[in-house]
């Protein structure tokens, strides 16, 4: 078991991510690296309507409910300035229902397809703990689908400063720029100024 460091906190649990799916894991994996050591748990957990830092939080919630332990959980947001940050939160369902020529043809009316990727973390130490939100944010815009279909709307988005869209992106560049990897970059700064040792479950 590691040794607890002299300020920080030693919780009696490993952090779990939970997320049904699979690619956000990976990603989360591939930026984490031994940054954070964390177990991950698959369940689509219900989600709450509003603002994302808000369902976020109510995820992790529920989250810690289930794991009863320390959780990280995200929702991830693509939000059209042209109309106003939506379909922001709900975009999993405009994707499923819409496909990524339907989302193109939502800004059809519009000349501005400006656009950002919105990730919100959200961490708690256990069920009776109030989440911590860290947001991470990208701009770019949006375009007609590019690259391998293999991650939700990947194929069109745009990010700023570069010809790419997310999917055509080498793997590692997405990772670098990403709204997720800046939210990342967040949730580390917390754990390394907590000074956070979680110790692993005994079997
Ligand atoms: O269990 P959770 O973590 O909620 O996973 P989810 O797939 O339901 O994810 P969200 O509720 O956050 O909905 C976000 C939608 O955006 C998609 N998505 C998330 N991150 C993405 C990324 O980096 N690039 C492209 N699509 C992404 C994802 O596949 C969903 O359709
Ligand atoms: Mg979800």
């Amino acid at each position: 078991m590691a040794a607890a460091r002299a300020s920080g906190l030693v919780v009696p649990r490993p952090v779990t991510f939970v997320t049904g799916n699979a690619k956000k894991l990976e990603e989360v994996r591939a930026i984490l690296g031994n940054s954070i050591p964390f177990q991950s748990l698959k369940l689509d957990l219900p989600e709450l309507q509003g603002e994302p830092e808000d369902i976020s939080k109510e995820k992790a919630r529920l989250a810690s409910v289930e794991v009863n332990g320390p959780v990280l959980v995200e929702d991830t947001c693509l939000c059209f300035n042209a109309l106003k940050g939506l379909p922001g939160p709900y975009v999993k369902w405009f994707l499923q229902k819409l496909g990524h020529e339907g989302l193109n043809n939502m800004l059809m009316a519009y000349e501005d397809k400006s656009a950002y990727a919105l990730c919100a973390f959200s961490f708690a130490l256990g069920p009776n703990a109030e989440p911590i939100t860290f947001l991470g944010r990208t701009p770019g815009k949006i375009v007609p689908p590019r690259g391998p279909n293999d991650f939700g709307w990947d194929p069109i988005f745009q990010p700023d400063g570069y010809g790419q869209t997310y999917a055509e992106m080498p793997k590692e560049e997405k990772n670098k720029i990403s709204h997720r990897s800046k939210a990342l970059d967040l949730v580390k700064s917390h754990f390394a100024d907590a000074g956070y040792t979680f110790q692993i479950d005994s079997v």
